[in-house]
């Protein structure tokens, strides 16, 4: 076993404060979600993924990260719904020689049903945070935090389509914040056949955040 691996933060200094205008810029949970990649390194590999898709990518900073983990054999996907931030997204693949490939959809939307029980790692930073129902819905920067009710919104929409989209032996990693209600999202999930650890948790600020990893209790790795 590897202990204590290390991987490279990606070069993001091709993207400037005008992008970041309209992208979300990486920030706590984005880098503890990275952390949580880097802490599941050896069980990452161990899935030998040919696929690999981050949901509502912003910068592209994680799914550069997981190929810096992975290396070139797996295929990067990834969505947003926002142009701006596939647009960067594919900036950040090339700048740190990693090829992917965003796709503008709401979800996975475009990718069903091609990508039905295929996808080894997906990773979801949602927009998670507690806000009016009436701000969920935008295609700009406010999609980047804007999670209506209990900040779940986004993220209830997607998981009755985490088993359509998960292989047999796939991960699931999810972002939260207490207000999320992790424990109900691993009752629901459950229900789904996944279930659910804390690879991590943090305090940043005010909010309590934490990386769940979902993998199908029928998983035989
Ligand atoms: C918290 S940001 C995370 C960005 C990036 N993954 C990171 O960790 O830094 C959430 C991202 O999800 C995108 N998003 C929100 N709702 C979405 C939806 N319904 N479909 C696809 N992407 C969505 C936002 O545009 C934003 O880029």
């Amino acid at each position: 076993m590897t202990m204590g691996e290390t991987f490279p933060t990606p070069d993001l200094s091709h993207l400037t404060a005008e992008d970041y205008d309209h992208v979300y810029e990486p920030a706590e949970d984005t880098f503890l979600l990275m952390d949580a990649l880097e802490k599941d390194a050896d069980l990452l590999r161990s899935i030998a993924p040919s696929i690999c898709l981050e949901v509502g990518c912003g910068s592209g900073a994680v799914i550069t990260f997981l190929g810096s983990i992975l290396g070139s054999r797996p295929h990067y996907l990834c969505t947003d719904l926002n142009p701006r931030a596939a647009e960067c997204a594919a900036r950040t693949g090339t700048q740190n020689n990693i090829s992917v490939h965003p796709v503008l959809t709401d979800l996975v939307s475009a990718l069903l049903p091609r990508l039905e029980n295929k996808v080894d790692v997906m990773i979801f930073n949602p927009p998670y945070v507690v806000t009016p129902p009436e701000e969920v819905g935008s295609h700009g920067i406010e999609a980047s935090w804007a999670g209506g009710v209990k900040g779940r919104e986004v993220m209830d929409r997607f998981f009755p389509l985490v088993p359509r989209l998960l292989s047999d032996n796939g991960v699931f990693y999810l972002v939260t914040i207490e207000q999320n209600d992790p424990e109900e999202i691993g009752c629901k999930m459950r229900e789904f056949g996944f279930t659910m650890d804390k690879v991590m948790s943090r305090k940043a600020g005010p909010e309590k955040l934490a990386i769940l990893r979902f993998s199908s209790c029928k998983r035989t790795m």
